[in-house]
């Protein structure tokens, strides 16, 4: 049986890009970057008062004058008039072009203006103080930010900034998900005693989402051998088919055999992890990677996690998802030889991991009130407090 690094392995073997588009800006949270954004002017493009106050040259405060004139006022989106002369100043607003006559700012508290007179309360001062000089966070023409980038808010602030209306970015695969099982019901529909809502299915939807894909086809199909194929040949020309349930030893799991009938290949089936064992994996020559995940709704979680983001993040050219380490404030056995995943919380001014309660892979809480995901490697039998563990974020 493979590790879940081998898996990933295989996994990013067949990463593919789905190709390449432009999007607006506004709809381009979450993408990711396919080209590096170059400056098209130096930013800040002019030097900018960072302070409300008074402008001056600094040549004259070293000189000693503490007493200016005052010239004139200069609002933000405003050119000034006239250049300073000796013992002159300007009053400037923050966010104002500082004009070239001009190299030091002065607070307005530290200073008191009478009759047109500024006079400076202060000792102490040097050149460009207060000002943002022109091209100081980006010189024309140098990199902003760099291809493989995926666009969050500050991104696109800074696009918006660099005059970007749209970007070039990797185009979203063509995702369709399949939840089986007779017991399964949309929320809204009657549930018998023995019947549950399809969590797996929002949870996917969720997951996806966080990459700004859509499913473009969202199926549940019963425990039907003839239904479960159909459904399955009507998705595998799909960039990713994303299956749940079925896949274990049950007498109604079928997928593994529906996909081998179907000329599936099989890259793996069953990794050594906890929860999620039962995870298949494999592809079809020209068309979807398929990733049957096991039905309990934290193995689903976990599963994806690990294997379907790993896909994604590869063929969206973004690097593997982070991984760190914290002290575990908690004592955890294990049994299995596998790499074990559970819930933790990032917690307190010193942070430790927190175990968050979890009944086992079929919980319906998830990580709910988790931020994290812990892994107890498969050779570490027991985690001793204050351990450091690796963790990967969720939430
Ligand atoms: N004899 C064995 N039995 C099981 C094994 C095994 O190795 N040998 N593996 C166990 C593990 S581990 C898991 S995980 C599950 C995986 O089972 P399946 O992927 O075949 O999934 P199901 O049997 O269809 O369902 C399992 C569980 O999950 C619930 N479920 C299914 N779909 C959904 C959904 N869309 N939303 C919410 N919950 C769902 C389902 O009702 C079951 O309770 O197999 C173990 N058994
Ligand atoms: O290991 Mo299964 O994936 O939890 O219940």
């Amino acid at each position: 049986m493979l590790s879940y690094r081998q898996a990933q392995e295989v996994i990013m073997a067949q990463a593919k890009s789905f190709g390449i588009e432009k999007v607006r800006l506004e709809a381009s949270l979450g993408r990711v970057l396919a080209h590096g954004v170059f400056a098209p002017r130096d930013l800040p493009p002019f030097n900018r008062a960072a302070v409300d106050g008074y402008a001056i040259r600094f040549v004259d405060f070293e000189q000693g004058i503490r007493t200016f004139e005052l010239e004139e006022t200069i609002f933000a989106g405003e050119r000034e008039k006239k250049a300073l002369l000796a013992g002159q100043c300007y009053k400037i607003m923050t966010g104002a072009a500082v004009p070239a006559s001009a190299n030091t700012v002065f607070r307005r508290e530290d200073t008191t203006e009478i009759n047109n007179q500024v006079i400076l309360n202060t000792e102490k001062g040097f050149e460009w103080q207060n000002i943002a000089v022109k091209g100081q966070d980006l010189k024309k023409g140098a990199l902003g930010i760099p291809a493989s980038y995926q666009i969050n808010a500050s991104a696109i602030g800074f696009l918006t900034s660099l005059g970007q209306a749209e970007v070039s970015v990797h185009k979203q695969p063509e995702v369709a998900i399949i939840t089986t099982g007779d017991e399964i019901k949309a929320v809204g529909e009657h549930v018998d005693a023995f019947q549950i809502y399809n969590s797996n299915l929002s949870v996917l939807k969720a997951l996806l989402a966080e990459y700004d894909i859509e499913v473009s086809t969202a199926a549940h199909v019963l425990d039907d051998q003839a239904e479960l194929k159909k459904a399955i040949a009507q998705n595998l020309h799909q960039d990713i088919l994303i299956l749940t349930g079925g896949v274990s030893a049950g007498d109604a799991d079928y997928v593994p055999e529906i996909l081998k009938d179907l000329g599936v290949e099989i890259l793996f089936h069953q990794v050594a992890i906890k929860p999620g064992k039962p995870i298949l994996c494999g592809k079809i020559n020209g068309g979807a990677m398929v990733f049957a995940l096991p039905g309990n709704p934290f193995s689903c979680l976990v599963t994806f996690k690990i294997f379907v983001d790993t896909y994604l993040r590869t063929c969206l050219s973004l690097a593997p998802s982070p991984v760190f380490k914290l002290p575990a404030d908690f004592n955890r056995k294990k049994r299995t030889g596998f790499d074990e995943f559970f819930p933790v919380s990032i917690k307190g001014p010193q942070p430790t991991l927190e175990l968050t309660a979890l009944n086992g892979s079929g919980d319906i809480r998830l990580g709910t009130f988790s931020n994290a995901l812990a892994i107890q490697a498969a050779n570490q039998m027991e985690i001793a407090k204050g351990e450091e563990i690796y963790y990967l974020p969720i939430n």
